[in-house]
């Protein structure tokens, strides 16, 4: 599993915390990475001492783990409500945050924007004072090229997210690419965020504007859980 940013003690402290506030009987959407991975073993353990739960994977990994764990697992189509998601993110300020590390924003989007609460999880390396962190921008392969063209005019520069165990780019859990698009310091995330999702074959991008209801930021001292 890719990991970034703190130590592994930090991102297990604060996935440990957010799997404390599931309760029984909720439908949780299970994000993607190496934090929420720690929320999602948590949520195992507990689901072994007969927690009642159902999750939602949020990609292949996440889906994987969920298995792994013994977690019920069910779908976007077949819940009433989805209670709570817990996710992780490359970076956050303030209810917003930039994911898509993993190549899994997407349906990460889908899953959070429809839980009743998202809670993050996150080791304090992802705190920035302002985002500044390269928005990852799925696209569908044919629009790569005129993609990357429109980032540029909005003052970004794309570049095609490349494979690390295999020739050529990064293909997503939906068929797509990505373009990771670094525009230095985004002061208007939600300005930025709707030029983006205008864009042509841009499937979706990693910006996640207000949407974060609780941070739960692991030290090796304990937990901070800042709300919004
Ligand atoms: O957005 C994500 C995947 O698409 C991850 O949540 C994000 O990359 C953080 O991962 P990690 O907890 O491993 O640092």
């Amino acid at each position: 599993m890719k990991t970034t940013g703190g130590s592994e003690a930090e991102k297990r402290a604060a996935g440990e915390s957010a799997a404390e506030t599931v309760e029984d009987g909720m439908v949780v959407g299970l994000g993607t990475g190496s934090t929420a991975a720690h929320a999602i073993r948590a949520i195992g353990r507990r689901v072994d001492s007969g927690l009642d739960v159902r999750g939602i994977p949020t990609s292949f990994q996440s889906r994987e783990l969920a298995k792994e764990a013994a977690i019920p697992l069910t779908t976007l189509d077949e819940a009433d409500e989805v209670h709570l998601a817990i996710d992780g993110a490359d970076q956050f300020s303030g209810p917003h945050l930039v994911k898509g590390g993993g190549a899994a924003h997407a349906r990460e989007k889908i899953v959070d924007a429809a839980a009743d609460r998202l809670l993050v999880v996150a080791d304090p390396s992802k705190f920035a004072d302002e985002l500044d962190h390269p928005i990852p921008v799925e696209v569908l392969p044919d629009a790569r090229t005129t993609v990357a063209a429109d980032v540029r005019a909005l003052g970004g520069t794309p570049t095609l997210r490349t494979a690390e165990r295999k020739d050529g780019p990064v293909v997503t859990d939906n068929g797509n690419l990505v373009l990771d698009c670094d525009f230095g310091a985004i002061p208007s995330p939600g300005v930025l965020a709707s030029e983006l999702a205008e864009l042509p074959g841009a499937v979706e991008h990693g910006l996640f504007v207000g949407m974060a209801d609780e941070v739960h930021v692991g030290s090796d001292d304990g937990v901070e859980v800042r709300r919004f």
